[in-house]
C-alpha cells in the first residue's frame, strides 16, 4: 500500500470498471510502413476506481534497469500480476485488470496474459527511452497500455531519431503498439515538473507467441523467427 499518493478523482467516474468492447473511436496512428500505435480514447470506464483498486492491492516495488554498466533504481514503482491465477492465486491480477485482459486479447487475437501496473508518483517519476524487452522474445510483439490518473506526454520516435509523434494520454485512454514498434521505435513518458499528481499505466504484453491464424506461417515464409 503506498500512503504517500492520492488521487483527485472525478466524481462522475466512480464505479464499475467498463472496457469498452466496441473501441468506440479506435484510430490507427502509422508510424511507418512497418509500424503503428492505436489510440482508443475513453476507452476505461470507472478507469479512477480502478487506480484505487491497484494502488491498494498492488505490490509495487521500484525495479532496476541497467544503464551502461550500473544497476540502478527506476524513477518510478511497478507492480506485475498474472492474468491467470496459479496454484495458490500469488499475483493474480484483480477482475477488473482480467476484464481488461480479456477486452484486448479478443480484439486482437492474442492472449495477454502479463500485465505490468507502473506508477509515477508525480511529474518526476518517468520511464527513459526505449522498446521494450519483449522485442527479443518476439517478432512484433503487441503492447498494451490503459492510463489511469494524470495525464502524461507518451512519446515515439525511430529509434535514436527525434520525436515524431507526441500523445498526452490520460485516464481511460488505451494505446497499443504494434507491427514493428518494440524493434525499429523507442518511446517514452519524460519527467514533466508541472505534474503533481500520479499516473498508472496498465501495460499488458503477450507471453506466448502470435495466435493470429495465419501469421506464423507468413512469418516463416519471410524467415523470421520469433
Ligand atoms: O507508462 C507508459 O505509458 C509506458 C510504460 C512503458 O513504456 C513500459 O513500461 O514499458
Ligand atoms: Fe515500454
Amino acid at each position: 500500500m503506498i500512503e504517500a499518493v492520492g488521487l483527485q478523482g472525478s466524481l462522475f467516474d466512480e464505479g464499475a470498471v467498463r472496457p469498452d468492447r466496441a473501441f468506440t473511436g479506435l484510430r490507427r496512428i502509422a508510424l511507418d510502413e512497418r509500424s503503428w500505435v492505436d489510440s482508443c480514447p475513453s476507452w476505461l470506464g470507472g478507469a479512477d476506481a480502478l487506480f484505487e483498486e491497484l494502488l491498494g492491492t498492488g505490490r509495487f516495488t521500484r525495479r532496476t534497469v541497467r544503464v551502461w554498466d550500473n544497476e540502478v533504481l527506476e524513477p518510478r514503482m511497478t507492480a506485475g500480476f498474472d492474468v491467470e491465477v496459479d496454484s495458490r492465486g500469488a499475483g493474480a491480477a484483480p477482475a477488473a485488470l482480467r476484464d481488461v485482459a480479456a477486452a484486448v486479447s479478443e480484439r486482437y487475437g492474442v492472449t495477454f496474459d502479463r500485465i505490468w501496473v507502473n506508477l509515477y508518483r508525480d511529474g518526476r517519476d518517468s520511464v527513459a527511452w526505449h522498446g521494450d524487452r519483449n522485442r527479443h522474445s518476439h517478432r512484433d510483439p503487441l503492447v498494451v497500455t490503459v492510463s489511469l490518473g494524470a495525464t502524461r506526454r507518451f512519446l515515439l520516435r525511430p529509434r535514436g531519431g527525434r520525436t515524431a509523434l507526441e500523445l498526452h494520454p490520460t485516464g481511460g485512454d488505451l494505446l497499443v503498439m504494434g507491427g514493428a514498434c518494440q524493434h525499429e521505435w523507442e518511446h517514452t513518458v519524460p519527467k514533466e515538473a508541472a505534474v503533481t499528481a500520479p499516473r498508472m499505466s496498465v501495460t499488458l504484453r503477450h507471453t506466448a507467441h502470435l495466435d493470429r491464424p495465419g501469421e506464423r506461417a507468413e512469418l516463416a515464409g519471410r524467415g523470421r523467427t520469433w
